[in-house]
């Protein structure tokens, strides 16, 4: 047994690298290493495999659920809680039993609430998890394969995967055969996949070969390998470190999200403890001066320590984002990170990936565009049934794609699916039938209807799948009998053209291009090429980069791409609402710009300016242009971009790579105002959300593909259209396939947010307000009762719990009369007045949020600081005065001087909140404009329902007041 130094880390091994001297992160075999490692690869023994799992452990992801005592033990220590400690020691070293006592029961009871939640997320967890399955695995020592559990897998065992599938229990690299691989619990896409064998040569990296990875968690749906051989792979990581691992992790433990109001609401924190340190100076020096005894100087001065800082506050913070959560999952909306709802009500830019999100993810044929006499295109053909069914482009339509029959049906890509229907075609695996060929080939294909005695079919002997990165897809394949083989790519125009001789590219293949891209068609370009004298082995080695080269073009496949529904409708909301709306895809920019203009992302008098941007050369040291899109041909030449007012950029990938690299200075601007990203890869989609994120957007991102995953990641809100209830790839995930779910997160987002807001503002002014109390009554040698402070605490708490689900804020304390018949009147009164109040509140604002959802924020604009300011000042003034007119009422001082007191600040706070309402209702000038805006809103019948809320306190304080006088 080998020793090593290692911690663990949220379920990661960090183990002590002696040559480094330092803690290294454990990986599985996706370091540096060779392709022909794997392929060489001959398992463990079993010796070897127990060393292994020294190192890493069993293969299994187990999420613990915690038993009760330690989960209490381990909640009772957070410092809210200690906190907590501190103050009930204090308050019965002061006398306060009773309140002491309640605040104990509270406690405990809180506790239980938060334990018995974590324990339910904790079993939730588990269930989720499948339990370990049986695996067959190769073991050198006995040179055969034994069937054993996957918990004991370790790194570099060879596994079979059995033909009928599995669902994978390791992350492994395929060596031989193929499988067809369900990845939605990875990318959110649910499209079968096909993986391919990892290639011999090269060096091995995770990202660049996941075409060759079966992941930890996806589902195995079938595996293809010649005269049923076994289909291998050698397993790369193992539990945590698997992508399934990941995941749980990623439940586990959140990725702690940096939001301002987080930062702000410490920032708050910090000052509140400086107001506490305050308060304890004051209250030593007033002590001192009246000549306390230490005891009650150190009592009374930390007692304000326990009052100004709130230790509720970041528990009472997430409330509304639980409801969120709960209300989002009522609408298919998943969520593995709950604090990034806040963030959603901060978001001021939204991406959309074009194909499946904002278009269908299905497509229509339309026609082929074939190229004949060499390099000229011929009319456009819809009727497919009219070309020979030998025509190179037919063929190569039936053959290159990655389709496969599951249960008897044809499944892929939806856009190979379509064109592979629009052929007319049959599609056979390989099954017991593969005599006909001199080798076997998995899949063949024949026109349906078969001439029977010269059958025309055609078997696919070897595929490279289709890569965004890449753009392109492709197959070799031969006719049955004979001996050519062929090559048929197919992929985006544009790529396709670059790998083919240029001599059979027709010479206005741009304008063909352009006349169907810019009425919003997705167009897929062919090429091939012929191979003679290839044995079944070379063609297995044959490089990608033979495959494609050398090709001679054969047309265009023209699709057409219609618009969801949903998708022009939530677009506009968005647009209301003054959120920016981009569009980011893989697809032609012309195609892109005609689905950004369908979806009024780009209205109809708007302008789209094209940027386009070449490396610069010693004539031209600036080569940008800007085309206004409605003339491409008129080039107008401007070289900035703040020239163009309000217009819409609209850039693609090769440009937006030149500008980085040589124009710099001008990629700020462009990501500020593009609202087209067209043929963007994968990671430039991520680098434009990190570019929009810089420039101080909070970007969401909407999308459905694997080519989404890395900008799903970055975006401060991703939504992954998928079926899979959670995703690696995001942190919400809605089985709703259109873009109205980005409308449901975004109004629980701003919803969640207020609440915090409201929460945060609450908690802050209610503390304040009984810290500015308290100093009072010292000054006046009085203190609040025990039953007093009981009284404020507790009301406040029970009208906050019942309310907290529902309202972002509220202001109101109640009133303790002196006579026992009156004393449980007003507490009732205002919880059931503040339970009607804010149930008024919230159904208005939910009215108001189903017809108009953008008005209901009071922080449309997050950046107006002073507005933000203001209402918190005004808010605070309210309680203030509410809260000092009840103390006096409350204090322990002669009922003399407490008269006198009460009378002169409630008159005072009669006069501030007339003062405030006409404030608010009339409002002065500068603010004239925010208020005419805010009218229709429900945030200022908020407003006015605060300041209705208080003239009614005051009107019982007022009737309490007069009783209490009758009574002396
Ligand atoms: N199955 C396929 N075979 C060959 N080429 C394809 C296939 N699917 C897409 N393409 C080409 O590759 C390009 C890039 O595809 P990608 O999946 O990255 O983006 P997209 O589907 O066009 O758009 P979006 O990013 O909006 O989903 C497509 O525009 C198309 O020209």
């Amino acid at each position: 047994m080998i020793n090593h130094k290692y911690f663990l880390h949220k379920k990661i091994k960090y183990i002590w690298n002696d040559e480094l001297q330092m803690f290294q992160k454990l990986r599985g075999l996706d370091g540096e290493r060779f392709c022909s490692q794997f392929h060489l690869s001959k398992g463990h023994s079993q010796e070897e495999e127990s060393r292994w799992r020294n190192i890493y452990g069993f293969n299994n992801i187990i999420a613990h659920v915690t038993p009760v005592y330690k989960l209490f033990l381990t909640e009772a220590l957070n410092p809210f809680y200690v906190f907590q400690l501190f103050s009930i020691i204090l308050w019965y070293a002061d006398d306060y039993e009773f309140y002491a006592s309640c605040i104990v029961i509270t406690c405990i009871i809180s506790l239980g609430v938060s334990v018995r939640q974590t324990r339910s997320m904790q079993r939730a967890l588990k269930h989720t998890l499948s339990p370990s399955e049986v695996v067959s695995v190769y073991r050198k020592d006995i040179q055969d394969f034994e069937s054993v559990t996957s918990d004991i897998l370790v790194p570099g065992d060879l596994i079979e995967i059995p033909p009928s599938g599995c669902v994978m229990q390791c992350d492994a690299v395929l060596i031989t055969g193929n499988c067809i691989v369900n990845e939605s619990m990875l990318t959110g896409e649910s499209v079968p996949l096909t993986k391919t064998p990892l290639p011999g040569e090269g060096v091995f990296n995770s990202n660049d070969h996941s075409k060759h990875i079966l992941f930890c968690g996806t589902h195995v749906m079938q595996t293809r390998y010649y005269d049923n051989k076994k289909v291998k792979a050698v397993v790369m990581r193992t539990g945590f470190y698997t992508a399934k691992g990941e995941l749980v992790r990623s439940i586990m433990f959140p990725k702690p999200l940096d939001f301002k109001f987080t930062k702000d609401a410490f920032k708050f924190v910090g000052v509140l403890a400086l107001v506490a340190c305050i308060g304890m100076i004051y209250t030593i020096v007033l002590m001192v001066k009246k000549g306390e005894s230490l005891s009650l100087i150190i009592i009374r001065s930390l007692d304000l320590v326990t009052i100004v800082i709130p230790p509720a506050l970041p528990a009472a913070m997430t409330v509304g984002i639980v409801f969120a959560q709960k209300r989002l999952k009522q609408s298919q909306i998943f969520c593995i990170n709950p604090s990034a709802i806040n963030l959603c009500g901060a978001i001021n830019a939204f991406c959309f990936d074009k194909t499946g999100t904002l278009t269908e993810e299905g497509l229509d044929f339309m026609c082929v565009v074939p190229v004949i006499n060499g390099n000229k295109f011929a009319k456009e053909e819809q009727q497919l049934f009219k070309l020979d069914k030998k025509d190179p482009l037919l063929v190569a339509m039936a053959t290159c794609h990655s389709l496969t029959i599951i249960d008897g049906h044809i499944v892929g890509d939806p856009l190979d699916l379509k064109m592979f229907q629009a052929t007319n075609w049959d599609l056979e695996e390989s099954g017991s039938d593969e005599s006909k060929y001199d080798v076997m080939t998995p899949t063949i294909v024949h026109p349906k209807n078969p001439d029977i005695v010269l059958p025309y079919q055609v078997g696919i002997l070897r595929m490279f799948t289709f890569s965004s990165k890449m753009q392109r897809m492709s197959v070799v394949v031969r006719e049955l009998g004979c001996d050519p083989v062929h090559c048929f790519v197919k992929g985006s125009p544009e790529i396709i053209v670059t790998f083919c001789e240029p001599s059979s590219v027709p010479c206005n293949f741009q304008e063909v291009l352009m006349f169907y891209t810019k009425q919003g068609f997705r167009v897929i370009g062919f090429a091939y090429k012929t191979l003679y004298k290839l044995s079944y082995v070379k063609i297995q080695r044959m490089e990608r980069e033979a495959v494609e080269s050398n090709l001679i073009f054969l047309g265009l496949l023209v699709l057409e791409n219609r618009l969801k529904p949903e998708s022009t409708s939530v677009i506009r909301k968005l647009k209301d609402a003054h959120i920016r709306t981009i569009m980011v895809t893989g697809d032609n920019i012309l195609t892109a710009l005609s689905v950004a203009r369908d979806c009024e992302m780009i209205e109809k008098n708007d302008k789209a300016v094209l940027v386009s941007a070449r490396a610069p050369t010693p004539s031209n040291p600036v080569d940008v242009e800007f085309n206004l899109c409605e003339d491409l041909k008129h080039k107008k030449v401007m070289l900035d971009v703040e020239q163009f007012g309000m217009n819409h950029l609209i850039v693609d990938g090769k440009s937006w790579l030149n500008i980085k690299k040589f124009y710099p200075d001008i990629l700020d601007k462009l990501a500020v105002r593009g609202t087209v990203f067209a043929r963007f890869l994968p990671e430039q989609k991520q680098q434009l959300i990190e570019l929009l994120q810089e420039n101080g957007y909070f970007v969401g991102m909407c999308g459905d593909g694997a080519n989404d995953c890395g900008a799903l990641k970055t975006a401060h809100a991703g939504i992954s259209l998928s079926e899979a209830e959670a995703s690696v790839a995001s942190p919400f995930t809605s089985k709703q396939a259109n873009i109205s779910c980005v409308l449901n997160v975004m109004r629980e987002g701003r919803a969640a947010l207020v609440t915090s807001f409201g929460t945060f503002k609450f908690m802050a002014g209610y503390s304040l307000t009984q810290f500015l109390s308290v100093c009072l009554l010292y000054w006046i040698g009085a203190n609040f009762t025990d039953f007093a402070f009981l009284y404020i605490d507790l009301v406040l708490l029970t009208s906050l719990g019942l309310t907290f689900s529902y309202t972002a804020s509220h202001w109101n304390l109640g009133k303790k009369p002196p006579s026992v018949t009156l004393i449980a009147a007003p507490p009732i009164l205002s919880v059931i007045f503040q339970l009607v109040v804010n149930l008024s509140f919230q159904f208005l604002l939910w009215r108001f949020a189903s017809n108009q959802p953008w008005s209901v924020v009071p922080f449309v604009d997050h950046n107006d600081r002073n507005y933000r300011c203001h209402e918190v000042t005004l808010i605070f003034a309210i309680s203030s005065f509410q809260y000092i007119t009840m103390s006096i009422v409350f204090t322990k001082g002669s009922p003399h001087r407490r008269n006198i007191f009460s009378n002169y600040v409630f008159l005072v706070d009669i006069i501030v909140c007339f003062v405030l309402s006409a404030y608010l209702t009339l409002c002065p000038f500068p603010w004239l404009q925010k208020v005419l805006e805010l009218s229709l809103s429900p945030s200022f019948i908020f407003r006015v329902l605060i300041v209705a809320t208080a003239i009614l306190n005051f009107m019982i304080s007022f009737i309490v007041e007069v009783i209490f006088h009758f009574l002396h």
